[in-house]
Order: C-alpha cells, then structure tokens, then sequence
C-alpha cells in the first residue's frame, strides 16, 4: 500500500439482500468509528432494487453505494437492463463493471466492459473494473498475462487516479474459500500496476488496485498487506456488518 492512495473497502453483495437486510448497512453505518473513517473508504454495492431505500441510510455518513454493473447507454430499450443514470438517481456513487459473473452469465467480454466503464464516467459514477483469470489459465502461468490483456482492453483511454478503481479477482478464488498466495497476488499487482503506468503514466500511482476472492475476516490482514493491494472487494463475507467491518479494520 502506498500512502498516496486511500485503501477502499468494497462489498459486493451480488444476488443477496431483501429490505430487510437494510440491518446490516445499518450496523455498518454504527460500526464506523473515527480511525476507520479517517483511514478508509467503505463502498457496498447491493442488489439495486436495494439501493434508492439504502441511500437515506447513509446520508451523512462516508460510506458509499454502488451498483454492480450497468448497461452502456444512459436510457433505451434494453430490457431488465440499468443504466449508470439510473444507479447515480438512486443514489449511488460507483459501479462494479467487469465482474467474472457478468463476463461469464452473460458474455460480456473486453469490449463490452469498455463500453460500461465509458458509460460510468459519462453518468458521473466511479467504475470499480474487475479482471481476473481462470484456474486453467493459472496452471498454464498466464495469469499475468490474460489480466495484463483485461486491462488493456477493458479500460478506456482517460483513466485518472479519480475516476478509476481496478479490482483482481482470480476466477478460481472467488466463492471457494481458496485464495492466492500473497507472492501471487504481489505478482499480478505488480502486472497491473506496470500496464496502468504504460497507459496512464504518473496517474497509475493513483490508481488503486483491489484484491477479491475469499477475502475473509482472518485472512485479510495477509493480503492488504501484500505490496500495491489497495483494498478489497468482499463477495460472501460483505453480507454480515460484523464481518465487512473486521475485514476494514484489518485494513488499518
Ligand atoms: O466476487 C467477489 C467479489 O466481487 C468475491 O466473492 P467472495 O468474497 O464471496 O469470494
């Protein structure tokens, strides 16, 4: 972690969550004490039918919302589809883009990708860019290089420090309980951060990278602290207060 950038702790709570469980963002907003505030951001991303009523919840609190992913254009005839505008007029902040759930449920690929975050910058909202390889792709030692391509492709030109947040998610580490060893980690954040600079000169500094795949209250600590590991993007472990919060104190 480098001083310069802000650790940012995100939950994705991807299909979870009724009206009820507004409790936990509740918990959430009271376990916020001064040090973690000063240190860290906190971003949770629920389902959106959640997000307008979460909104009041958070007014006057630093804690962020955000969707989980976003159509490319702002308004049109595209079915069960949200546009950035949307999650923005509900009152979010950020939007996941990219998520290997969206790359694989509905094929969306680079391109695709591209296009969202463009649209999520358009709507004024902060894309959270997700890029990760699959097991398969791990075992052949290329996973350096399938998410060095993601990034290329799937972030556009115009990448800042403060209109970017990138997310490494291995594919086989999500909701497996197996994570990769901070030396991996260390590894493809290096990668990243190296193709972010290519493209982005001075401005990749900024830029932060978030690590996700079973990110646990007791092995967090481990990997926030693995060198350009800027936060974390939390799957199963966001959906309980006690737990999102541990994971952001581990953070600190
Ligand atoms: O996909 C993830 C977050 O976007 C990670 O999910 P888990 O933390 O449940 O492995």
């Amino acid at each position: 972690m480098s001083p310069a950038r802000r650790i940012l702790i995100a939950g994705n709570w991807k299909m979870n969550g009724l009206r009820a469980a507004k409790s936990e963002l509740r918990g959430i907003v009271a376990g916020l004490d001064p040090t973690l505030q000063s240190k860290v951001d906190l971003l949770v991303c629920p389902p959106a039918t959640l997000l307008a009523g979460f909104a009041a919840d958070v007014a006057g609190s630093p804690i962020m919302l955000g969707g989980q992913d976003c159509h490319f254009n702002a308004s049109g005839a595209h079915t069960g589809d949200i546009s950035p505008d949307m999650l923005k007029d509900a009152g979010a902040v950020a939007v996941i883009v990219g998520h290997s759930e969206r790359r694989g449920d509905h094929g969306e690929g680079d391109a695709v990708v591209n296009a969202k975050t463009k649209a999520a910058w358009r709507a004024g909202l902060l894309p959270v860019v997700c890029v990760g390889e699959t097991l398969a792709e791990r075992d052949a030692g290329d996973a350096a290089a399938v998410v060095a391509r993601q990034i290329r492709q799937s972030i556009p030109e115009g990448a800042t420090a403060q209109n970017l947040v990138v997310a490494y998610e291995p594919i086989w580490a999500i909701g497996t309980g197996r994570t990769p060893t901070p030396e991996d980690v260390a590894q493809v954040h290096h990668a990243i951060r190296a193709v972010l600079t290519e493209r982005f000169a001075a401005e990749a500094q900024g830029i932060r990278i978030l690590y996700g795949g079973s990110v646990k209250p007791d092995n967090a600590a481990i990997l926030l602290a693995v060198p350009d590991v800027d936060g974390a993007l939390v799957g199963g472990a966001s959906l309980k207060a006690a737990d999102f919060l541990a994971i952001a104190r581990a953070a600190i």
